[in-house]
C-alpha cells in the first residue's frame, strides 16, 4: 500500500511540475462529475417517491434534474479526459527524458555492461507507456474515494448498518491486490523466457535476420523453440491465473453477501412501513454503484502498483548515477587532482594543440563484471601529429583500446596520459568533444541525411557548409546527389519512406560524420572502411592519411585507425600490433618488415592472397 501511496504522490508532483493549470482543471471537472453519481441516486428515490405519490410535476423536475445531472456527468468526464491526457503525456515525456539522462548519464558505457542496469533499462523502457495513465489512474481514485464516501454517507442515513456496504468490499479489494501480487511474480518468474520468446520473433520477422533465416530454412526450428518457450511460459502463468481467479471469486463473494444482506434489509424495513419503495429503489442504485467503484478502485490500483514498480526501478537507475558519481569523485580525489601538471597549463584542462602526445603506462583491461583480461600491460607512446595503425587479430582488443581512448571506459590499472596529464583528471565530456570517431558498428541514423552527417558536430548540425564539406572529405557526394531531397532527403525506413542505403553508403556517411569536428585532438576511425570495396578504402586512407598530416601540423591531432588490410595499414607514420591484449610489436612499415616479426609474417601473407 505504501508503494502505492507513494506512486500517486510522485504522479500528482509531477503531473503538478509538468502543468499545474490543467491538472486543477481536471480535478475540478472530475470532482464535480463523481459526485453527480450518488446525488443521481437521489434524485430516482425523490422521482419514485413523487410519482408513486402522483405528485407529476415534482416528479417531471426531479427527472429532468436527473437527466441534467447525467449529462454533466458524461460531458465533464470527457473535459477531464481532455486535459489529464494532456498532462499525462506530458508527464510521460519527462520520465522518458529522464531515462535518457540515466542511459547517457556518464561518459563512460560501464554502467550500460551492468546487467541489472541494462535489465532495468529495458523494462522501464517498454513500462513507461503506462505512466502515461498513471495521471488518470491517480484522479480517478480519488474521485472514486470521494464518491465512495458520499455513498456511504447517504446510506448511513437510511441504516447505520448499510455502512457496512462499503466495508465488505475490502476485502475484494485487498484479495485483488493478493492475487495481482502473484501473477506478478508468476510474470517475473518466466520473465527469461518470455524475453527469449519475443527475441524469436524478433529474430524471425527482423530484416537484419530474416535473410539467412529464409536461406537456412530455420523459422520452423525458430517457431518450435518459441512454442516450447511460451509452452513453459504459459504453464506458470495458467497456474498463476487460475489462482489469482479463485482468490478474487472469493472476495466477491463476501461483497455479493453484504449486497444481499442490504436489498433484503431495506426490502424488510419497508415491509415494516419504515422505509419506502423510493428507499429500497436507492439501496439497489447505491449498491450497484458501490460494487462499480469497489471493481474500478481495484483495478486502478493494481495499475498504480505497476507505475510503482516502474517508478522503482526509475529510482534505481538514479541510485546507480548517484553512487557511481560517488565513486568517481572518491577516485578523483584519491589521485590528488589538484595536484598541477607538467605540462598541462591550466591542471586538469584538455589542451588546445596536443604537443607530446598520447602515452600509455602499464595499461591493463577487464570489462566490468567479467574476469577475463582484454589489455595487459601496454606501454606505447604515440606521438602528436602522427597517423597510428593498429592491427591484431580478431578479438585481440583493438576496438577495447580505442574505447578506452575515447574515454567510453576507464582502464582498470594502469595511465593513459594526454600530454602527460592522466585521462581520468581531464574532464571526460570536454576530452570527447575533441575526438571524432567512426566505430565498426556505426550507428544508422535513419533521419535527414544532413542531420545523419551533422550530428559529428550538434551546434553545426545545420550548417549546411559544414555538412558539405564532411561530406566531401567523405567522398560521400555521389551518395548525396543519389538520395532524393538531397541533404533533405530521409534515410532509411525507420519511421517513414526514406531512401535505403546499402552497409557501405551507411558507413560513408559515418565518415563524414566523423569529419564534422574540425581538428579533433583524435580521430579514430575503427575499420571505417570494412564495408568498402579495397580500391575505396585504399583511396580513404591515402586521403586520410594527408587530412591527418594537415590536422597534425594544425592541432597536433593524431589519427588511428583499426584495419586488417595491410597495404592501407602500411601508409601510418606508426603500426601497433596487438596479439592477444599485448603490444606485440610497433614501429613503422619498414622497420617492422625488417624485424621479421607478426606484422611481416601477416604482410606477406596478405600480399600472397592478393597478388
Ligand atoms: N562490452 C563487452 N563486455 C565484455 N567483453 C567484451 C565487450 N566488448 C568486447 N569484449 C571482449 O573483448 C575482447 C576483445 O574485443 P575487441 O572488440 O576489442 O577485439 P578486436 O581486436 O577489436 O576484434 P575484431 O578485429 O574482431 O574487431 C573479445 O574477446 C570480446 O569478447
Amino acid at each position: 500500500m505504501r508503494r502505492i501511496v507513494l506512486s500517486a504522490v510522485f504522479v500528482l508532483r509531477l503531473a503538478a511540475a509538468v502543468d499545474r493549470g490543467r491538472l486543477l482543471r481536471a480535478v475540478g471537472l472530475m470532482t464535480v462529475g463523481y459526485l453527480a453519481t450518488p446525488v443521481i441516486a437521489l434524485g430516482l428515490r425523490e422521482f419514485t417517491e413523487a410519482a408513486l405519490a402522483r405528485r407529476l410535476e415534482v416528479a417531471t423536475w426531479v427527472i429532468g434534474g436527473v437527466a441534467v445531472l447525467l449529462v454533466l456527468e458524461l460531458m465533464l468526464g470527457h473535459f477531464a479526459h481532455l486535459s489529464y491526457f494532456e498532462v499525462g503525456e506530458l508527464a510521460e515525456t519527462t520520465l522518458n527524458e529522464e531515462l535518457v539522462r540515466h542511459v547517457n548519464g556518464s561518459p563512460g558505457l560501464e554502467r550500460l555492461d551492468d546487467p541489472a542496469f541494462a535489465d532495468n533499462v529495458n523494462l522501464v523502457r517498454e513500462e513507461l507507456g503506462n505512466t502515461r495513465t498513471a495521471v488518470e489512474s491517480v484522479l480517478q481514485l480519488g474521485g472514486l474515494a470521494l464518491q465512495t464516501a458520499l455513498t456511504t454517507v447517504v446510506l448511513v442515513t437510511l441504516d447505520p448498518r448499510l455502512a457496512l456496504l462499503p466495508l465488505a468490499a475490502l476485502p475484494s479489494v485487498l484479495v485483488g491486490r493478493w492475487a495481482q501480487n502473484l501473477l506478478e511474480s508468476a510474470k517475473e518468474a518466466s520473465a527469461e523466457n518470455t524475453r527469449r520468446t519475443r527475441h524469436l520473433l524478433a529474430l524471425a520477422t527482423a530484416p537484419a535476420s530474416i535473410k539467412e533465416i529464409r536461406l537456412f530454412h530455420a523459422e520452423a526450428a525458430l517457431l518450435r523453440e518459441q512454442d516450447a518457450n511460451w509452452s513453459r511460459t504459459s504453464a506458470v502463468l495458467r497456474r498463476a491465473h487460475l489462482r489469482a481467479a479463485a482468490l478474487r471469486a472469493a472476495g466477491q463473494l463476501v461483497f455479493a453477501l453484504a449486497y444481499g444482506g442490504a436489498i433484503t434489509l431495506v426490502l424488510w424495513q419497508a415491509e415494516q412501513g419504515r422505509a419506502g419503495v423510493g428507499d429500497v429503489i436507492l439501496v439497489i442504485t447505491l449498491a450497484v454503484q458501490v460494487s462499480v467503484q469497489v471493481a474500478g478502485a481495484a483495478t486502478l490500483l493494481t495499475g498504480l502498483q505497476g507505475v510503482g514498480r516502474t517508478l522503482d526501478r526509475l529510482t534505481s537507475l538514479r541510485d546507480h548515477g548517484s553512487r557511481e558519481h560517488e565513486a568517481g569523485e572518491r577516485g578523483s580525489r584519491k589521485r590528488g587532482h589538484a595536484t598541477p601538471s607538467r605540462t598541462s597549463p591550466v591542471p586538469g584542462a584538455v589542451p588546445a594543440v596536443l604537443r607530446e602526445g598520447i602515452r600509455l603506462e602499464n595499461l591493463s583491461f577487464v570489462y566490468p563484471g567479467t574476469g577475463k583480461v582484454i589489455l595487459e600491460d601496454l606501454n606505447l607512446t604515440i606521438p602528436a601529429g602522427g597517423s597510428v595503425a593498429l592491427v591484431g587479430e580478431n578479438g585481440a582488443g583493438k576496438s577495447t583500446l580505442v574505447k578506452l581512448l575515447c574515454g567510453l571506459y576507464q582502464p582498470t590499472s594502469g595511465r593513459i596520459l594526454v600530454d602527460g596529464t592522466d585521462l581520468r583528471d581531464l574532464p571526460a565530456g570536454e576530452w570527447q568533444a575533441r575526438v571524432a570517431s567512426l566505430f565498426q558498428d556505426f550507428a544508422r541514423f535513419e533521419l535527414l541525411l544532413r542531420e545523419n552527417v551533422g550530428v559529428g558536430d550538434v551546434a553545426r548540425m545545420e550548417d549546411e557548409q559544414a555538412v558539405l564539406r564532411a561530406v566531401e572529405l567523405a567522398r560521400a557526394g555521389r551518395i548525396v546527389a543519389s538520395v532524393p531531397g538531397g541533404l533533405s532527403g530521409l534515410l532509411g525506413h525507420g519511421y517513414g519512406q526514406g531512401t535505403e542505403l546499402s552497409m557501405g553508403q551507411w558507413q560513408t556517411l559515418g565518415l563524414a560524420r566523423s569529419q564534422m569536428r574540425e581538428d579533433p585532438l583524435l580521430l579514430v576511425l575503427d575499420e571505417p572502411a570494412a564495408a568498402l570495396d579495397a580500391a575505396a578504402e585504399h583511396a580513404i586512407f591515402e586521403r586520410y592519411a594527408n587530412l591527418s598530416a594537415d590536422t597534425g601540423r594544425r592541432s597536433g591531432g593524431i589519427t588511428l585507425f583499426v584495419s586488417h588490410r595491410f597495404s592501407t595499414v602500411r601508409m601510418a607514420d606508426m603500426i601497433v600490433v596487438l596479439d592477444r591484449g599485448r603490444v606485440a610489436e610497433s614501429g613503422d612499415h619498414r622497420a617492422l618488415v625488417t624485424r621479421r616479426g607478426l606484422y611481416a609474417e601477416l604482410y606477406e601473407l596478405q600480399e600472397r592472397i592478393y597478388h
